[in-house]
């Protein structure tokens, strides 16, 4: 995907929120975009998600399959989040939403409406629509505000496979999430000009807690997968050990328990 001499402004007369971009994106890459307050990042990535046209400038080569979580997810609308996220996948054309709700710890808000998830969890429903559709770009603003850190911890991972299988991932992110990934790009935007570097260093604790995240998603790169069967009634505990423990654990079948005649 290229951008060349991308610039955008909201209306006409307005000044120029982006001036001028020019970037190549490949298969693979992971890119962390920072950049101060109203420095056009949102912008930047309605542009890149096609959401946003640019005044002058092109944008070429877009992945097929776009995957985009907002910074505000729209939670007004009257559904429950089960209901939305089998809607996103008729309107997807039929993507699997319901590995993500494990993967990010939502299965508790199912029937919850919309209009009464607290911001975290809207933040999750919109990764998971984001997610559901196996994007070609993915595309995730501010991803780790508000989220808990079971969900934090499992971005990162989430972003090392959508790259691993030839997407591309671009994240805006003050709090250095994906900080410590292997060759993760860093862009930021200066004054409307988009530019690319080396990430400044985060505060003291933001880098520990980063750098156990991201340890752990380049561990998952090269992984195994076990399947444990035990009693139903030991199901939750078991999951809830195993992710103290670090590793990522879901349900994967539950079956009945077997009547006398069958037995
Ligand atoms: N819909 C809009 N109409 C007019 N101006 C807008 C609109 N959305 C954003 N802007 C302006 O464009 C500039 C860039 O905003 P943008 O939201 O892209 O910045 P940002 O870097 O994502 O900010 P933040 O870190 O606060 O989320 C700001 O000056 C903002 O006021």
């Amino acid at each position: 995907m290229r951008l060349s001499k991308v610039s955008f402004r909201y209306r006409r007369r307005d000044p120029l929120v982006i001036e001028d971009a020019d970037a190549r994106l490949a298969p693979g890459d992971v890119i962390e975009l920072t950049g101060v307050n109203g420095a056009g990042k949102s912008t930047l990535l309605r542009l890149l998600a096609g959401l946003a046209r640019p005044t002058t400038g092109t944008i070429a080569d877009r992945p097929p399959v776009v995957g985009f979580a907002p910074d505000r997810f729209p939670a007004s609308q009257p559904f429950t989040v089960t209901a939305y996220l089998r809607h996103m996948s008729r309107v997807r054309g039929g993507g699997r939403w319901e590995p993500w709700i494990e993967r990010l710890n939502m299965g508790h808000l199912l029937a919850t409406p919309l209009a009464d998830l607290s911001k975290g969890s809207a933040h999750k429903v919109g990764l998971a629509q984001a997610l559901m559709a196996e994007p070609g770009l993915l595309i995730l603003d501010e991803p780790f505000a508000g989220l808990d850190a079971d969900t934090r911890e499992a971005l990162p991972s989430i972003a090392t496979e959508v790259a691993g299988r030839g997407g591309v991932v671009i994240a805006s992110d003050h709090q250095g999430g994906m900080r410590g990934l292997p060759g993760l790009r860093h862009w930021s935007m200066v004054d409307g000009h988009l530019k690319e570097g080396t990430a400044a260093p985060l505060p003291a604790a933001t880098a520990q807690a980063t750098t156990q995240a991201t340890a752990q998603a380049t561990a998952t790169a090269a992984h195994a997968t076990v399947a444990v069967t035990l009693p139903a009634r030991e199901l939750r505990g078991f999951l809830a050990r195993m992710r103290e423990e670090g590793f990522q654990a879901r349900e994967v079948e539950t079956a009945a328990a077997q009547n006398e005649e069958t037995r």
